[in-house]
């Protein structure tokens, strides 16, 4: 047991032994590592040390070569500061001389300011003397300035009066009222389907006041204020009656108005087409144009259209189309017609009464007869009133000029026309009123006392306008083709006579009257005419009478014409 237990002792011991040289085993592995890792760690710091020279010397060179720069920059400062210096100096010089010669320049400007100081010292009394002197001046030139304006001020009245004397002597002696003659010009169609269409007319190229109508081998010649022949323009047209149509602004009563049988153009020279206006739209451009001109505060209205239509009046621009208007006496005792209810629309420029044209135009009645696609049933008026107000004279027109213009409606033969039933009637009605416009014509021509008027609406509206100081243009309306050449005769013979009465006095005096008793009975109108005589104009006066004696009052207006 013992040397088991020694046994025993001596394995443990062996034991321990052997776990002894594994521990030293272990740790001489250790140490070895530990050595190979101090070998590196000298390795490193060798490097490190190495590179630490290295970085040193760098920083050696580096810190040279700064020293080196800052001495370079030290001295280039140094000798820059110097020449600095020394400008400086040399300008220290100069401004100490400037000084110098600035002395007495300042002593100059000190002197200046005292004066200047001293003056304005004394400014307010001498302005006080100058403003008081220039009132006396600015008045002495304001009472010969208003003197002078007075003296101008009466010289401009006396002129507008000679002026409005001249221009109311030139229409007399044209006649208050002149005839103008229009030939249409031949359409394609009845180019077409007639060969020598134009044939029956004929102009003379050195008077362009006659016109020759050849009819069964004879030729006869008629007398007119102006004749157009097909290629008049609507300007050439409006040119020669502008003057009418200005002298409604100086207060005057104007009538222009187209007659001439269906389909003779008097629509076209009256209204015109869309490209190309004629007489009423010129003659509102032209009144708005001249009131703008000549004086900003002419205040002006131009009332609406209204049309005669069955022999009742209707207002194409007003909503009640089949309202019938009434003709009455003014109750201003002016002496002038109005149509009570009837609208006067105000129209600032021309541009805004074309609306109403248009409208007038669409109500306007129409409807096809034998003879015109688009005849007019219907006479049309346009009425426009100019009042006017001069500011520099401060006096208005007497009254308000009144331009009336009228599209008549055809005046042919009924039996030609075609028309049968209700526009039988119509163009009875029709043939009514320019019967009683024939009738108002002679009976001025012949100077009668009464001048039938109130025979038709038509005579009644244009009363105004055919009487006293009025100016009245007729335009007839001719068709240039020989099937129409009996109606063309008949208008003809209508405008010399026409052209043959005088607006008078008498005229007037007749007018006066028949006012008196139309206002004391307005209902008058609604009577039937007293002799209706149907137009064309009776043919007992032959194209040769009326040519000798038209040609003879002719020739002696146009001397006196040419006298003034
Ligand atoms: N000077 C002209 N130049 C060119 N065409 C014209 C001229 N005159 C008339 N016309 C043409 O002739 C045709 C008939 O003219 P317009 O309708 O004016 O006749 P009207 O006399 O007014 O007829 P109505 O009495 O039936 O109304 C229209 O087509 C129109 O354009």
């Amino acid at each position: 047991r013992a040397l088991a237990e020694l046994q025993k002792k001596n394995e443990d011991l062996l034991e321990q032994l052997h776990s002894q040289q594994q521990l030293q085993e272990d740790l001489q592995t250790q140490l070895h590592q530990s050595q190979r890792s101090c070998a590196q760690l000298r390795t490193q710091i060798l490097v490190y040390e190495g590179e630490m020279a290295r970085a040193q010397g760098q920083l050696e060179a580096e810190r040279q070569n700064l020293e080196e720069e800052k001495n370079r920059v030290i001295e280039e400062a140094f000798v820059r500061a110097e020449s600095e210096m020394k400008a400086v100096h040399e300008n220290l010089a100069g401004v100490r001389l400037n000084l110098l010669s600035l002395q007495p320049a300042l002593r100059t400007l000190t002197m200046d300011y005292n004066l200047l100081k001293r003056q304005v010292q004394d400014f307010p009394f001498m302005l006080d003397q100058a403003i008081s002197q220039a009132k006396q001046e600015i008045c002495q030139v304001i009472s010969e300035v208003s003197s002078t304006n007075q003296e101008l001020l009466h010289k401009y009245k006396r002129e507008m009066e000679l002026r409005k004397k001249c221009h109311n002597e030139l229409v007399r002696l044209r006649g208050n009222i002149r005839v103008f003659c229009r030939v249409r010009p031949v359409s394609q169609e009845e180019e077409q389907d007639c060969v020598d269409a134009s044939s029956a007319l004929s102009f003379d190229s050195d008077d362009d006041a006659v016109l020759y109508l050849s009819s069964k081998g004879r030729v006869m010649r008629f007398w007119l204020d102006k004749v157009f022949p097909p290629p008049a323009t609507q300007e050439e047209v409006f040119q020669e009656l502008q003057s009418l149509v200005t002298s409604c602004i100086d207060g005057f009563n104007v009538c222009i108005f187209a007659y001439g049988q269906t389909g003779s153009g008097k629509t076209y020279t009256m209204e015109g087409v869309a490209h190309d206006p004629g007489i009423n739209q010129r003659a509102l451009r032209l009144l708005f144009s001249e009131v703008t001109e000549k004086a900003p505060d002419w205040e002006f209205s131009i009332s609406v259209t209204v049309e005669i239509y069955n022999e009742s009046l209707r207002e194409p621009a007003g909503r009640h189309v089949s309202e019938k208007l009434d003709i009455r006496l003014s109750p201003d005792g002016s002496g002038r017609l109005y149509v009570p209810g009837l609208t006067q629309v105000g129209v600032q420029s021309p541009e805004k009464s074309s609306g109403c044209f248009e409208l007038g135009h669409m109500n306007r009645a129409t409807a096809c007869t034998n003879l015109n696609e688009h005849s007019s049933r219907s006479h049309a008026l346009l009425i426009v009133t100019v009042s006017g107000y001069n500011t520099v004279t401060g006096s208005r027109t007497q009254s308000a000029g009144k331009l009336n213009l009228v599209d008549l409606a055809g005046s042919e033969r009924i039996s030609r026309s075609g028309a049968e039933g209700s526009r039988l009637r119509e163009a009875q009605c029709i043939n009514k009123s320019l019967s009683a416009l024939g009738d108002v014509i002679n009976a001025l021509r012949c100077r009668h006392a009464h001048v039938p008027f109130r025979n038709s609406r038509l005579t009644y509206l244009l009363q105004d306008s055919l009487s006293g100081d009025s100016k009245t243009l007729m335009m007839v309306q001719v068709s240039p083709l020989p099937a129409n050449l009996s109606e063309s005769i008949s208008s003809l013979k209508f405008a010399q006579r026409v052209r043959s009465v005088e607006l008078s006095s008498c005229s007037s005096t007749s007018r006066r009257q028949d006012n008196s008793s139309a206002s004391s009975s307005p209902t008058h109108l609604d009577s039937p005419p007293v002799t209706p005589v149907p137009l064309p104009i009776s043919r007992a006066s032959s194209a040769g009478s009326t040519l000798s004696s038209t040609s003879r009052s002719s020739s002696s207006r146009r001397r006196s014409q040419s006298q003034l």
